[in-house]
């Protein structure tokens, strides 16, 4: 397997992952994984089912403790200084987390005030919030009633409700049609143009990178790729994304074509 680490950065990164290893039991999920990413960039993580990237954002949001190595966002390490480290991110997971029962506002206030915000600015933010995901007459609805793209805009909105620097989203298009995950990317991309927010977005996708990206690629628990598609293509002698990322993990032709859709 070939390995491919570039790109510089001045500054504290908004993510740094160093020398990170974690496992289940006796089952290795991540060896020795470190990257950066620097502020205000849409960085694609790449892996297949089993990559690691789920045991990763746990380790990030502080969900596991990371006892090999060290995570820090803007310069604060998540074990030392979680309150400082998590207040500039914002988590999609994977799995939907609406409270079903409730109103789209009522799942967004109660997020709202767990960080500290309540009354009209809760209302404020949140009307914002809604009108950039383009769910504002959705408000009162029950989120039982939202389609599955709908449900993802409402957790990006959550996500963003205490104004984060640093967004992380894991498989955020997983079960969606072809025009919603379209639309959901473009939102997410749009956010990192206008708003200046770092997006690091976790995906198994080939398809949902694009040549301006920064990729780290993952692959059975082993960073192997860091770095600019472009350099990465160059790098491993190849003419797209996919090539390289086939090249890297030592695919065949039929699981490569797997990471398409
Ligand atoms: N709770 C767990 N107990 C034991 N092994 C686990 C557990 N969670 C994940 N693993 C294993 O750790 C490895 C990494 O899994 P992880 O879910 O982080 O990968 P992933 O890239 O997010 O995959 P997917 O896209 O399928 O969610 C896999 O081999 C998986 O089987």
């Amino acid at each position: 397997m070939q390995h491919v680490k570039t790109g510089e950065m001045n500054g504290p990164a908004a993510l740094e992952v160093a020398a990170v290893s974690y496992s289940y039991g006796t089952k290795r999920a991540l060896s020795d994984v470190s990257f950066a990413i620097a502020p205000g960039t849409f960085t694609v993580l790449l892996g297949l089912n089993g990559a690691g990237k789920t045991t990763l954002f746990s380790l990030i949001s502080h969900l596991y403790n990371t006892r090999h190595g060290s995570i820090s966002i803007f310069g604060h390490d998540i074990g030392r200084a979680s309150g400082e480290a998590l207040r500039r991110v914002g988590i999609v997971f994977q799995a939907r987390t609406l409270d079903l029962d409730l109103s789209v506002y009522q799942n967004l206030s109660y997020h709202a005030s767990l960080h500290g915000i309540g009354g009209r600015e809760a209302r404020q933010r949140i009307e914002a919030l809604l009108q950039s995901v383009d769910m504002s007459d959705r408000i009162n609805d029950k989120a039982r009633s939202l389609s599955g793209g709908q449900m993802r805009r409402i957790e990006i909105a959550r996500a963003l409700l205490h104004r984060p620097t640093l967004l992380l989203l894991d498989e955020a298009t997983v079960g969606l049609d072809i025009q919603s995950r379209a639309d959901i990317l473009a939102m997410i991309r749009k956010l990192v143009e206008t708003d200046g927010i770092g997006v690091f977005w976790a995906t198994h996708l080939i398809d949902e990178v694009d040549d301006g990206d920064h990729v780290v690629v993952l692959h059975k628990g082993s960073l192997l790729a860091n770095g600019g598609v472009t350099e990465i293509v160059s790098a491993t002698g190849s003419s797209s994304i996919r090539e390289a990322f086939t090249r890297l993990a030592g695919l065949d032709a039929a699981t490569a074509a797997g990471a398409a859709s």
